[in-house]
Order: C-alpha cells, then sequence, then structure tokens
C-alpha cells in the first residue's frame, strides 16, 4: 500500500491548522509541505517560518520540497524549524551531493528531485547517499496540473537501480496524483505519493485518502 503526503499547497492558506489536523484524522501518512521561491519555479508560497509554526501542531513527518534555487543556503533554517525530510531539486545547484550531505549532517533524512525533463541518469551516482528520490510528475511550480504517464518508465529505472546495488531509498512522486494515476506508479516501485488538490478539493478528503490506498493493496 502506497504511503500518502497530502501537499498544503492545497489547503487554506489562513486555516493551515484546521486543514492540517483534518488530513492527520483522515488518514494521511505524512504532510508534504512545498516551498518555492519564485526563482527556481514561477511562484511564491512560504519559508521556514511557516513550517516552524506547522511543527507544534502536528505529529505527522513533514516531508520538505524545496523548489529553491541554491538551496543550501537554508537548509540549516528548515532542519531547525522541525522537518523530518528536506527535498532539493538536482537542477537548482551546482552541489547538489554537498546540499545533501547538508542535510545529513543536519539530522534530517536527505531526498534528491528530479524534473520531467531530467534523466534518472543524472542522480545515479548519489543514490547511496540519499534515503528518498522524488520524481516529479508535473512541472514544479503549481498544484492542479495533469499528471504525464511518460515518467513512469524513471521510476521503473530506479527501482531496478535499487534491487541491482541493494539501496535503500523511497520513491515518492508528486504532481496530478490520485485514485488512478497512482496505479501504474506504485506498480514501477513509488512507496510515497503526494497529492494536493484530490486530497484537500475532495468532498470527503479520507475517503480520498483511503482510495489512494485500496488502489495500491
Ligand atoms: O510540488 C508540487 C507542485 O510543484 C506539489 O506538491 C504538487 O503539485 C501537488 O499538487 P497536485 O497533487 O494538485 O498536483
Ligand atoms: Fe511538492
Amino acid at each position: 500500500m502506497i504511503k500518502v503526503a497530502p501537499s498544503i499547497l492545497s489547503a487554506n492558506f489562513v486555516n493551515f491548522e484546521r486543514d492540517i489536523k483534518m488530513v492527520e484524522k483522515s488518514g494521511a501518512d505524512l504532510l508534504h509541505v512545498d516551498v518555492m521561491d519564485g526563482q527556481f519555479v514561477p511562484n511564491m508560497s512560504f519559508g521556514w517560518t511557516t513550517l516552524a509554526a506547522i511543527r507544534p501542531i502536528t505529529n505527522l513527518f513533514l516531508d520538505v520540497h524545496l523548489m529553491v534555487q541554491n538551496p543550501e543556503r537554508y537548509i540549516d533554517q528548515f532542519a531547525k524549524a522541525g522537518a523530518d525530510l528536506i527535498g532539493v531539486h538536482v537542477e537548482a545547484t551546482q552541489h547538489i551531493h554537498r546540499a545533501l550531505q547538508m542535510i545529513r549532517n543536519a539530522g534530517v533524512k536527505a531526498e534528491v528531485v528530479i524534473n520531467p525533463g531530467t534523466p534518472v541518469s543524472q542522480i545515479e551516482p548519489l543514490l547511496p547517499f540519499v534515503d528518498q528520490v522524488l520524481v516529479m510528475t508535473v512541472n514544479p511550480g503549481f498544484g492542479g496540473q495533469k499528471f504525464l504517464p511518460e515518467m513512469i518508465s524513471k521510476i521503473q529505472a530506479l527501482t531496478d537501480l535499487k534491487k541491482a546495488n541493494d539501496y535503500d531509498f523511497e520513491i515518492e512522486i508528486d504532481g496530478g496524483v490520485n485514485d488512478k494515476t497512482v496505479v501504474d506508479c506504485y506498480k514501477a516501485g513509488a512507496t510515497v505519493a503526494v497529492a494536493g488538490s484530490f486530497v484537500y478539493g475532495a468532498e470527503n478528503p479520507a475517503a480520498a485518502i483511503e482510495s489512494m490506498h485500496n488502489a495500491t493493496r
């Protein structure tokens, strides 16, 4: 069964506490926190002060997705603010290995993220050093976009590398994921699914989360 990570990008920004506690009660396995800087992606969301305010109100694992240029500038701030995992884009820094080391040195799980246009081969040398790989299934920057099925072969390629080398990382998918699009991703080896609009846009978010669990049993 896949783990479901609702994205608070689709929550009501003046009601984070209500909307986070709601998904926690509704069966979320972790909480996905999208940080956007207006440079790496053409949108802005929030920073580490918001994360620090979220930390005491939930016990959910905080999965922080940094869509930020040169993210190594802010890793310590997000670690101190309470992130359990920090994801950095390989496209956003000249020194991705150093950024991943910084995350682990801060006592936080490290994730590398790839955009739809980036091949798995670009992160192959990093796979021994990560706890999770995030395969973007839309171009980052906005919620509510359409899932790109062409990304499924990248999930399979990561699963094959994981098995061949006995690596130990989770594979996460993010963008346009729902109870239908999640199925082939799960079959290809995805273990964590981000869902923003599918969960927060649902009339019954608990049923939406359950439908993703049921589709991947
Ligand atoms: O990283 C993201 C966008 O860049 C979000 O996590 C993602 O878009 C979730 O939203 P949805 O499930 O509605 O696609
Ligand atoms: Fe995200």
